[in-house]
């Protein structure tokens, strides 16, 4: 192919325009792969199939009824609903396997192919546009749709080629209609006369006149978002290519036994695997977490390591004086509140070494000569603000003793300095868990950041208030993106003196690769975990 020039990786059509770019210069191509405006409603001719792949059906193309394939067409109305309403992929997907009686093969199967495709559908619209002679934004949505999961299947998955090209020619035929079915088959034809990694160099600008544009195509995220991610990484590409890889892949599942409530070794004995970091986390290797007694009982829930070491730190710095008040200022929809409930009553009570007991003899005479890390012994009472009232009432539901507010942090229900720890999970853009939203990294927006930087510095001046002088705050983001993590706490410290930023590093013996210091910057390619920032900054 020639010169692309364009450089970035976005969506080119059905709607998911966030941090798009312009055109596509795809024009003159294509090997002509024409294609028809022709469009039907919904499913519901064709003779449906139980399994899910597509294989010894013994009938040939053209006048045979279409396959009926229940975790394709799942799958694609996924796809549809993000395009169309807006839906969540996490929230939605569930529900759907779940009104179908999709289970088991079948489920993973429909969850493995909408999530797939909506990951890489930067990558895969520049192989059809290149397979083709229009461009996907011209392209009919539904039918778009139709050939992204085509390629996703071709490209990404061990299904075979023949497989993948007749169920997604199938699909074409009951959702879309059949002139566009004839269109898919020829373009996915084009897309299976190669592998990804034989497109990527055809597709994707030359990395040494393009680097990010180069990343954006072969690793599917729009470039604005590669940029962001080169630089919180500190300019090294390899090092960004191993994030971006890692945001692709389906993030594990963690789980975390709330403090008092439930332990680790019970999640182990219900069937999960040990995690790498948290004495609290366990890895679900497979199956509905909801099954769990532990998780069905709200003593354990599904929670990101790094969300638990976060929520860990803020309670490990020693403190002068009383500590009984905990706040956390952006609580919902709960999942630090609930792990923040638990360890505030019933203390810290499965804490690593390196991390010593107020108590305990080698502890030095007062602890707050120490910034050493301390196990916290409970008898503290959490209250969880949240300015949503519908989130307000999810933490209520996962709590168990904290008071539960629905107030807007920035406008304080409470007096200054009445907290001796202080949570703020401010909002942001979510750039760090790009794994766990597949479609988020097309909706988010660069526009969106200077809004969210205020709001995050208000929030956090807001926290610093609220903590007593010799208590401490944690700042906190699920998004690596300097904007809104160091730029806005070295903003807002510049103007105040009586603040100290802590090594918060030193609150995580257990983890290494945190970064540079003070702050702890948690990573996808590195931990396994989402890309969470953490400050901890005490109140002089
Ligand atoms: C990143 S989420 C917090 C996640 C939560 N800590 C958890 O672990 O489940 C940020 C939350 O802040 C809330 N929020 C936004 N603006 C707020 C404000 N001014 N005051 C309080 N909460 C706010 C949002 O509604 C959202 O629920």
């Amino acid at each position: 192919m020639g010169d692309r020039g364009n450089g970035g990786a976005a969506p080119r059509g059905g709607g998911r325009g966030a941090g798009g770019r312009p055109g596509g210069g795809s024009g003159g191509r294509g090997q002509g792969a024409g294609g028809s405006g022709e469009r039907r409603g919904a499913a519901g001719n064709g003779r449906k199939q139980g399994a899910s792949g597509g294989q010894g059906r013994g009938r040939g193309r053209g006048p045979s009824r279409p396959v009926y394939d229940e975790a394709r067409n799942t799958a694609y109305d996924l796809l549809r609903a993000v395009d169309e309403r807006d839906a969540y992929a996490n929230l939605l997907m569930p529900v759907l396997l779940r009104e179908r009686g999709l289970s088991g093969r079948d489920a993973g199967l429909a969850t493995e192919l909408a999530y797939g495709t909506l990951r890489g559908l930067g990558t895969y619209d520049e192989i059809i546009a290149a397979c083709s002679d229009r461009a996907p934004e011209d392209l009919d949505p539904p039918l778009l749709d139709v050939v992204r999961l085509g390629a996703h299947q071709l490209l990404k998955t061990r299904i075979p080629p023949h497989a993948a090209v007749g169920t997604t020619v199938d699909l074409a035929r009951l959702r879309v209609g059949v002139g566009p079915s004839k269109y898919a088959n020829a373009v996915l034809r084009k897309v299976a006369t190669r592998s990804l990694e034989q497109w990527i160099p055809i597709v994707a600008p030359d990395p040494a006149d393009d680097p990010i544009g180069h990343l954006a195509v072969a690793h599917s995220h729009p470039r604005w978002i590669v940029t962001a991610l080169r630089d919180a990484v500190g300019g090294d590409f390899e090092e960004t290519a191993a994030l971006l890889a890692a945001d692709n892949e389906r993030p594990r599942v963690t789980l975390v036994a709330r403090p008092g409530r439930a332990s680790a070794e019970e999640l182990l004995a219900s069937g999960a695997q040990p995690a790498e970091f948290s004495r609290y986390a366990a890895y679900l290797p497979e199956g509905d977490p909801g099954t769990i007694p532990a998780v069905a009982e709200s003593r354990a829930a599904v929670q990101d390591e790094a969300s638990q070491l976060v929520a860990l730190a803020l309670t490990r710095v020693p403190l002068t004086g009383g500590d009984t008040r905990w706040l956390d200022m952006c609580a919902g929809p709960g999942g630090k509140a609930g792990l923040l409930d638990a360890l505030a009553t019933h203390g810290d009570t499965a804490a690593p070494a390196g991390i010593s007991s107020p108590e305990s003899p080698e502890s030095p005479e007062s602890p707050e000569a120490s910034d050493r890390p301390v196990s916290f012994p409970g008898g503290a009472r959490l209250l969880a603000a949240e300015l949503q009232h519908h989130r307000a009432r999810l933490v209520w539901q996962t709590t168990r003793k904290a008071g539960v507010v629905t107030a807007d942090g920035t406008v304080p229900a409470w007096r200054p300095g009445a907290f001796d720890r202080v949570m703020v999970d401010a909002p942001c853009t979510g750039l760090g868990a790009l794994r766990r939203r597949p479609e988020s990294r097309w909706r988010r927006d660069p526009r969106s950041l200077p809004e969210l930087g205020g709001l995050q510095r208000a929030l956090l001046r807001s926290a610093l208030d609220a903590a007593r002088p010799g208590g401490v705050v944690a700042y906190v983001t699920c998004s690596p993106h300097l904007a809104e993590t160091v730029t806005v706490v070295g903003d807002l410290l510049r103007d105040r003196d009586d603040t100290e930023v802590l090594d918060a590093r030193a609150y995580l013996p257990e983890v290494e690769g945190l970064g540079d210091g003070p702050y702890a910057q948690f990573w996808p390619h590195r931990h396994g975990t989402d890309a969470m920032f953490l400050a901890l900054i005490r109140r002089r």
